[in-house]
């Protein structure tokens, strides 16, 4: 992990500045996020082919080779992880075709220096598309960046859609059913590009969280007293698979200004609290209206992260349960807005969001 490499390059009007580092690395950096771009790319036949070699060996950045007619993804050398880094508001991700195999084609501690910002290729979580089980079309699996696997990630899942249907050279809208730790999860890609995604029912019942906060009569955990360092939080305890502790303020406090928030300082606080035995994700939410959220998170496993899918579903269901908005918001995070829907019909929690490539690359095993 000796070298990084920094380049603009401009494809089809646009430029991006990518940096990545590894031992031995090939990339494209891609200014093409957008559908439109995307389609102007493949029609050229250069979508995925590299145009920057980046050699620890040398240190040498080399010019463009003539454009591949051979699918970036359809490269295949041995000896290589190819991977395709996208995000979804900002929460990146590394993505790795899996679909041969059902063990995960490199370990949670490769994980983790993937995912290193400085050493690595940088990444919230490295993402693994792998051969569906119980009927299912495919199976996700997630490590986090600090190498932990958890049950289920909102923004991952859109991107995990996005990477299915490009290696699978689907177009326009399409539905996957996805076998993950927390159970079945149905993507939709939409026709615009936005990926919708059911993610099934909450979970509030205090030990399937899980956290020992004391429950109310109904076994929830809402608005309970949570003490972090000597200040009292108000917190709602709610599972979308992964467990989340959702707060909008401390006991007896104004609405939470979020901005103002030392994340830094508190966010790994409640993350290992000895209530939750299973760590948590945390989420503090300012309430702009009753169909308008802010919110900023402290991942379990990532720290803070631009946005969470998960954790903006379960934010909007901690804010019915509390009275505070209705079941159709928009959540502001760090990185852009989510449109979540917690649907009275079928008590499932639906999520609208994009997912985004960044770019393409491939390292050495
Ligand atoms: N960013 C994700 C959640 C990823 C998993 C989380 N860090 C956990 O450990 O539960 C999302 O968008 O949901």
């Amino acid at each position: 992990m000796a070298i990084a490499a920094t380049t603009t390059t401009t494809i089809a009007g646009s430029a991006r500045r990518c940096s990545l580092t590894s031992t031995s690395l090939l990339f494209r950096c891609c200014s093409s996020p957008t559908t439109t771009q995307l389609n102007f790319l493949r029609a050229n036949n250069s979508s995925r082919s590299p145009n920057l070699r980046v050699s620890a060996s040398s240190m040498k950045l080399e010019a463009a080779e003539k454009a591949s007619p051979v699918s970036f993804l359809d490269r295949r050398e041995s000896g290589f992880l190819h991977f395709v880094k996208y995000h979804g508001l900002g929460n990146d991700f590394v993505l790795v075709d899996n679909r041969d195999s059902s063990e995960p084609k490199i370990t949670p501690e490769k994980a983790v220096k993937l995912c290193d910002r400085n050493f690595g290729i940088g990444a919230d979580g490295v993402i693994f598309v792998l051969p569906g089980i119980n009927g299912t079309d495919y199976t996700m699996r997630i490590f986090n960046s600090d190498g932990s696997e958890p049950e289920m990630c909102g923004n991952g899942v859109r991107c995990f859609a996005r990477f299915v249907a490009e290696l699978e050279n689907l177009q326009g809208r399409q539905s996957f059913t996805v076998h993950t730790g927390a159970g079945l999860i149905i993507p939709e890609i939409q026709d615009d590009g936005q990926v919708t995604v059911d993610m099934g029912e909450p979970i509030l019942k205090a030990s399937d969280v899980p956290t020992r906060l004391s429950a109310n009569n109904d076994q929830s955990v809402v608005k309970s007293d949570l003490d972090v360092d000597g200040v009292t939080w108000n917190v709602t305890c709610v599972s979308m698979g992964n467990p989340h502790c959702v707060t909008f303020g401390t006991k007896g406090g104004q609405n939470l200004q979020v901005d103002e928030i030392n994340l830094a300082k508190i966010g790994h606080k409640f993350e290992h609290h000895e209530m939750f035995p299973a760590r948590t994700n945390t989420e503090f939410v300012e309430v702009l209206s009753p169909s308008h959220l802010k919110m900023r998170v402290w991942e379990r496993g990532a720290g803070a992260t631009l946005a969470c899918g998960t954790g903006a579903c379960a934010t909007v269901v901690a804010a019915v349960l509390e009275g505070r908005a209705g079941r159709n918001c928009t959540v502001d995070l760090p990185g852009g807005p989510l449109q979540i829907e917690w649907r009275e019909e079928d008590n499932h929690v639906y999520m609208t969001g994009p997912a985004e490539v960044a770019f393409y690359g491939y390292l050495s095993l």
